[in-house]
């Protein structure tokens, strides 16, 4: 069940418009990425962390890192243009292990649980991803007018971490650069080689901190948790 981990937080959060890396972000007092961070410190099976970052932002994370006594980051790998970049870069810095989870460092809230169920389905095909059933009903949009609804029951929001066996994962990543494809998740440049991935069940609470208000539901887990 061991695995590494490649968290890409590298990113500009042009969304959520705060004028700082929204990893950066303070959710009581404890900066987003550190929240994530700190899921897979208490993970005995996690082996290693890939940390990708702005490089401007390098003396940032090694201050971050040291203040909040995170020990697993055993490499700060700097980012790409795209999160599909930052990725494969991280991915490259991966020295050993079988199995590699790649998480958005946006997504503080992901469990242990949910890692260890994602580890496990790897085995069965040597890819997997968390994923919850979407709950809105889905319209296809086209020039601003529905053209049709979705049927929801086969719709899934995929979430990260995504888990792949190391040497599928690097193939896939070093074919999408190779015929120039970029996509939203690494579970699809797999999809895109004919490759099985299995689904395991998230949880909601798994979001990832994209827009302001995402911060608002940040702070209610947060506090739901406290009160446990
Ligand atoms: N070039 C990029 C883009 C994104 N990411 C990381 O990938 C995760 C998911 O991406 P997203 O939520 O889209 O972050 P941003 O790209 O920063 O957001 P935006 O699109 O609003 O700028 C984030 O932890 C982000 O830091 C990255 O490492 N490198
Ligand atoms: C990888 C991901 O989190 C799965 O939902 C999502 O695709 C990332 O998208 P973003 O626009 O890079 O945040």
């Amino acid at each position: 069940m061991n695995y590494h981990v490649v968290i890409p937080a590298a990113g500009q959060g042009k969304r959520m418009n705060a004028g700082i890396n929204k990893q950066f972000i303070e959710l009581e007092g404890i900066p987003v990425i550190i929240h994530t961070l700190r899921v897979f410190e208490r993970d005995d099976f996690c082996q290693g962390v890939v940390l990708v970052i702005n490089d401007q932002e390098r003396d940032q994370f090694v201050r971050m890192l040291r203040c909040f006594e995170i020990k697993k980051v055993n490499a700060l790998v700097s980012g790409g243009e795209e999160r599909q970049q930052s990725v494969y870069n991280g991915l490259k810095a991966v020295n050993d292990g079988h199995i590699v989870l790649i998480h958005d460092g946006a997504r503080p809230f992901v469990t242990i649980k949910k890692i260890h169920e994602l580890v496990h389905a790897t085995k069965e095909t040597g890819a997997a991803v968390l994923a919850v059933p979407v709950k809105d009903t889905m319209k296809q949009v086209v020039d601003g007018h529905i053209e049709k609804t979705v049927d929801r029951s086969s719709l899934w929001a995929v979430q990260t971490p995504q888990a792949f066996s190391m040497s599928l994962i690097l193939n896939a990543h070093e074919r999408a650069k190779k015929e120039r494809f970029i996509g939203t998740d690494d579970a699809s440049l797999v999809e895109r080689m004919g490759h099985r991935v299995v689904i395991v069940e998230g949880e909601y609470t798994n979001i990832k901190l994209t827009t302001p208000e995402d911060l608002l539901f940040a702070e209610a887990i947060l506090r739901a948790r406290g009160d446990r």
